[in-house]
């Protein structure tokens, strides 16, 4: 089954002209929890990601994501398993109000060159609820048994 629920919230999908012929997103599985993204780079000319070097990698889709939820741009384990690609600022956000293309901010942590080609699966995308909070100012915070203990306060094992 690739398609959702019912009530699932609807994104709406505007193709760029560098995404003609490409899949859009879907889920590949019945469970996926994320749309695999497709890289929009031309045919004749993959990219070139060296060790140690990143590259924002286009995926030629505008998404109108409903208020409320947000788009999450995560890596593949099989890419970062296999050839050290990941996502730097994983997980990206996507906001709801963002108009612009969606791009891949890889970054290349393995030892040997990458080359992105056009249609080839790069990073997928989860759609969360997101929950905007109020911020109060107050001139004391409440007391707790943590207190201001963190970073391994409580034990490495
Ligand atoms: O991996 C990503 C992350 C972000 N974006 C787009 C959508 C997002 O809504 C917008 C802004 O992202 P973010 O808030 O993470 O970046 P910023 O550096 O804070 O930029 P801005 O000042 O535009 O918010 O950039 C992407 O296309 N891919
Ligand atoms: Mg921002």
């Amino acid at each position: 089954m690739k398609t959702a629920p019912q009530n699932s919230p609807i994104v709406g999908v505007v193709r760029l002209p560098h995404s003609n012929g490409l899949d859009l997103p879907a889920y590949e599985t019945a469970g996926a929890a994320g749309m695999d993204l497709r890289a929009a780079v031309p045919e004749d000319r993959p990219l070139l990601i060296l060790p140690g070097k990143r590259a924002l990698v286009p995926t030629g889709l505008i998404l109108e994501i409903p208020e409320g939820f947000e788009g999450q741009i995560r890596p593949r384990s099989g890419l970062a398993f296999k050839h050290g690609i990941t996502c730097l600022n994983t997980p990206g956000t996507i906001d709801s109000d963002y108009r612009g293309e969606v791009k891949v901010l890889l970054v290349n942590l393995g030892d040997e060159d990458f080359v992105v080609t056009r249609a080839m699966r790069i990073a997928q995308i989860v759609f969360a609820p997101v929950t905007r909070a109020a911020i109060e100012e107050r001139s004391l915070a409440g007391s707790t048994e943590r207190g201001a203990g963190g970073f391994g306060s409580t034990g490495s094992a």
